[in-house]
């Protein structure tokens, strides 16, 4: 893993935008985009930009399942927000959490990630250590799978619900297996709270106790860390 500490997320988005940069002049085609406060800097960074993505494909790591598209908190409408309005892809792909049938949607979802692989994928990291979606005790080999959330998650969502019961209990998540088969995985984490999990995503044992050690069997991870992230690495 190639670890780049920053100052703070400002520099982070800054050098994940410099990452997309480099990708989109060796004529990326695919992107894996995340949600979350992580990559909010690097879509700025992006939407305040030239760099046009109106003939790449992009593909989102999750979804709420059981929120429409236009749900203020569901993961689709946050891309729009932050990203696809003003910066539209050719084709953007959210599982769709209204899916009445789980079973056909993750394969659905499998079916694009398998027809459009993905060059560069973006990854926040969750407290646990969680992926995407994918909570302690994901299979490092998994595909596209509706997930439950485990409470950890869920309380750190809950911020952006009015009540804590209305975070959804469960979600598509790309799997462990589906995002490692990127060509480049670029993950950011900012803020004390990440420390812990960085720690052993990096330091620890590959384990699916801590999802985001899968990374580890890589062979092409870039890391953007603040020193409060990198804070409990050994060195
Ligand atoms: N499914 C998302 C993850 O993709 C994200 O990495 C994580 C951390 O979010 P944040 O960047 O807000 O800390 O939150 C959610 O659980």
């Amino acid at each position: 893993m190639n670890i780049i500490t920053v100052k703070d997320a400002q520099e982070g988005g800054q050098k994940a935008f410099n990452i997309f940069k480099e990708a989109l002049a060796a004529d990326a085609k695919v992107f894996g985009l995340a949600t979350g406060s992580t990559p909010i800097t690097l879509y700025n960074a992006l939407t305040a930009s030239d760099l046009d993505f109106s003939q790449k494909i992009s593909i989102n790591l999750d979804e709420y399942v059981g929120l429409a598209p236009d749900n203020p908190q569901s993961y689709h409408y946050f891309m729009q927000q932050h990203l696809f309005n003003q910066k539209p892809f050719k084709t953007s792909y959210v599982p769709n959490g209204l899916a009445k049938d789980a079973d056909a949607e993750t394969q659905r979802y499998d079916d694009i990630i398998a027809a459009n692989p993905i060059d560069l994928q973006i990854l926040g990291i969750g407290r646990n250590g969680h992926i995407g979606f994918n909570e302690p005790g994901s299979p490092l080999n998994g595909k596209t799978h509706k997930v439950p959330l485990t409470q950890s998650t869920i309380d750190a969502n809950a911020r952006f619900f009015d009540n804590e019961e209305d975070v959804p209990r469960f979600a598509y998540s790309m799997g462990i297996g589906s995002i490692m088969t990127a060509k480049h995985i670029l993950l950011m984490a900012y803020g004390e709270n990440k420390a812990d999990a960085i720690q052993k995503m990096v330091e620890g044992p590959v384990t699916n106790h801590v999802p985001a050690s899968a990374l580890q069997n890589h062979n092409h991870v870039t890391v953007i860390v603040d020193e409060a992230a990198a804070s409990k690495l050994s060195k």
